[in-house]
């Protein structure tokens, strides 16, 4: 099938081809029951069951796409927005791919502080922003400054080994990456996570946007919080209901065995082994905690 031109009349979604974020945007399209099939190799995927065409792409190219309205939605790290530099909306901040941009030097070298780097050699993939952030330090304008930024596209962390490099600005999660090469971080040039991003000049219907949105938001509140059900004594309901509020309210329901009623409310995630232990204490029988798969809320 000539793929581009079924792109006509369709929302056009960003989404990264590979990397660190890659799984995670899938399993977001997932669970807001966007179908589609992407073929080997293929970057165009045309979703099944909606008028949207997944874009498959590189993560640092989607903040281009998208802020210069080629796409109306993507998926990408603010790190990639800031540093592309666009002006799109950032409407949902989905909670993956958290990690910090940092400046990093040899652990044995003796910097301490950035400011010790003005007027030496500096590699990243993030030009730009490493740029802004010396020029910030120096006090001085992007086209001055006296330290100098080389870019590298991968492997960043072996340029200060390599000769190349007095330091590196690179992103950094766990810290494993950055100690095995001996470095260690002495600032931070910005903190990221992935987001669902706009377009500020979005052609598709705003309503199939408004629903995009909204499943999306829906997964999320699907992941933060799961669904606790108890049966209780009607006597405890006053110390039960204030450990499990709901999002609006508990669902109390009636069940066939006098005195007791079934409560049903949303808890958070995070929560859920102290709620079910202060529940039991305070009289709650047959806990049960479920998933919740999606929602409106
Ligand atoms: N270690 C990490 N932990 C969490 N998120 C990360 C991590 N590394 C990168 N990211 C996020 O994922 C985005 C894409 O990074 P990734 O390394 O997957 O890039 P890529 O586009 O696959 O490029 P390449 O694989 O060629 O380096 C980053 O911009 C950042 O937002
Ligand atoms: O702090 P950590 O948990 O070790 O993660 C940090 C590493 O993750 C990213 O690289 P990635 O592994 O995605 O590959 P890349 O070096 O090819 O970009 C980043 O560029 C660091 O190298």
């Amino acid at each position: 099938m000539d793929l581009v031109n079924h792109l006509n009349d369709r929302l056009l979604f960003a989404i990264p081809k590979k990397g660190r974020l890659y799984d995670k945007c899938v399993s977001i399209l997932k669970g807001s029951d966007i179908k589609f099939h992407r073929s080997q190799r293929l970057d165009i995927a045309l979703s099944t069951n909606l008028p949207v065409a997944l874009i498959f792409l590189p993560a640092a190219d989607i903040p281009m796409f998208v802020g210069e309205g080629k796409c109306d939605l993507g998926i990408t790290g603010v790190d990639q927005v800031r540093e592309a530099d666009m002006d799109v909306e950032l409407p949902i901040d989905l909670q993956f791919g958290n990690c910090k941009l940092q400046v990093q030097v040899p652990a044995n070298g003796g910097y301490t502080d950035p400011r010790q780097l003005i007027g030496k050699t500096i590699v990243s993939s993030f030009t730009n922003l490493t740029t802004k952030y010396f020029a910030e330090l120096e006090g001085t304008t992007e086209d001055k400054i006296a330290t100098k930024i080389r870019y590298v596209g991968g492997s960043v962390e072996a340029s200060c080994a390599l000769g190349i490099a007095d330091a590196i600005v690179d992103l950094v999660e766990s810290g494993e990456t950055m100690r095995a090469a001996g470095l260690t971080d002495i600032a931070t040039v910005l903190e990221t996570s992935a987001y669902l991003i706009e377009s500020k000049h979005p052609k598709s219907d705003p309503e199939l946007i408004a629903t995009i949105k909204s499943r999306i938001e829906g997964v999320m509140t699907a992941q933060q919080y799961v669904c606790c059900n108890y049966n209780a004594q009607t006597k405890d309901l006053d110390k039960l209901l204030p450990i499990t509020p709901g999002r609006r309210a508990p669902t109390i329901s009636h069940i066939d065995d006098e005195g007791w009623v079934a409560v049903s409310s949303m808890i958070e995630r995070s929560k859920k082994g102290a709620i079910m232990d202060e529940l039991k204490k305070k009289g709650a029988a047959d806990i049960m905690v479920f998933e919740i798969s999606n929602c409106r809320v």
